[in-house]
């Protein structure tokens, strides 16, 4: 079967997007999954860290449902968002929609560029929650704010975040970063383990200095990546709920792939948070799904104006 589809990434988490709104592949959910697997292998002529499939939708306008690059579908995807969002918004012609997600109908709004040229998507993340039910993590407590969980480690605070993806991050110091410590975490707690049965995205945030802040993700599902949208909204969150950040402020989050902007919403007993951030084309592509190859390949000039706002992300982190 041949598919079409675009290769696009926010902060250089990078996605296959598949338009199914107005032509049916007719996929079942296991074709979703091994599709997922296949097409974002590293080891073949396409890669991905997941695919993002968007179909119509009778509440809003327009779905988007996200399979990681092991084949498990998310609830959420902040990064995936901003590029589904701007998929849909240039083809109904639109500035604001409303996108169904698994667990909410989330609000895309195009926004003034992030970096000059660069194609930027505000999207609203929400709901969060801290209660440990709905990440899931199995502990004997409402809630892990701020608190040390020993039975994963002794030395890390950790918070337990849903958004509503589930979140575990820990602001650490520059050796904890350096050193494998997150890796072995991760891997703890995205194999079989009794505390996140479902698995978590495992964020470590350094504080860079006043409403600036860099977090590295390991993603359920995928592993390092460049960046994670939701843990970067997640991570900002956290950020403020110490007083090192405020709510209602811009705060500006490095990662590997570049940089973005979160803005915390508290009301009165929820929170939202804005992820703005590029939604960048790579190429659009025809794949033959018997194999996997590429059949046609149609390349954007997005990205070059994007590499501008890496060298200044790489800047401000080398200071
Ligand atoms: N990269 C995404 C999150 C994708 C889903 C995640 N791996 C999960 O399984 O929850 C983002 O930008 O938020």
């Amino acid at each position: 079967m041949m598919i079409e589809l675009i290769k696009c990434h926010g902060s250089g988490n990078d996605f296959l997007l598949i338009d199914e709104m107005d032509r049916d592949y007719g996929f079942t959910e296991e074709r979703r999954a091994e599709l997922a697997k296949q097409l974002c292998d590293r080891d073949s002529s396409l890669g991905a860290d997941g695919i993002l499939y968007i179909l119509n939708s009778e509440k809003a306008d327009g779905r988007m449902r996200v399979f990681n690059s092991d084949g498990s579908e998310a609830s959420m995807c902040g990064n995936g968002l901003r590029c589904a969002g701007r998929y849909i918004c240039e083809k109904l012609g639109l500035e604001e929609i409303i996108v169904e997600t698994m667990k909410a109908d989330l609000q895309v709004k195009k926004e003034e560029d992030i970096f000059p040229g660069i194609p930027t998507y505000l999207v609203g993340i929400s709901p969060v929650s801290f209660q440990v039910r709905d990440l899931p993590l199995v502990i004997d407590q409402e809630t892990l704010i701020q608190e040390r969980l020993p039975q994963l480690n002794d030395e890390l605070v950790f918070t337990a975040v849903a958004v509503p993806n589930p979140h575990l991050a820990a602001i650490v110091n520059d050796s904890q970063l350096d050193s494998s410590l997150q890796k072995e975490l991760s891997e703890k707690v995205n194999g079989p383990n009794k505390l996140f049965p479902d698995g978590v995205n495992v964020s470590f945030i350094k504080v860079l200095g006043k409403n600036q802040i860099y977090v590295r993700t390991f993603e359920r599902g995928v592993g390092f990546t460049n960046a994670c949208g939701t843990a970067m909204s997640a991570s900002s969150l956290v950020t403020c709920l110490i007083g090192e950040n405020q709510a209602e402020e811009n705060i500006s989050v490095f990662n590997n792939g570049g940089m973005v902007r979160c803005v915390v919403h508290k009301y009165e007993d929820s929170y939202k948070i804005d992820l703005i951030g590029n939604a960048t084309y790579l190429y659009k592509a025809s794949i033959d799904t018997e194999n996997g190859f590429v059949m046609e390949k149609e390349e954007y000039s997005e990205q070059e104006l994007y590499r501008k706002l890496q060298e200044h992300a790489q800047s401000v982190l080398n200071k």
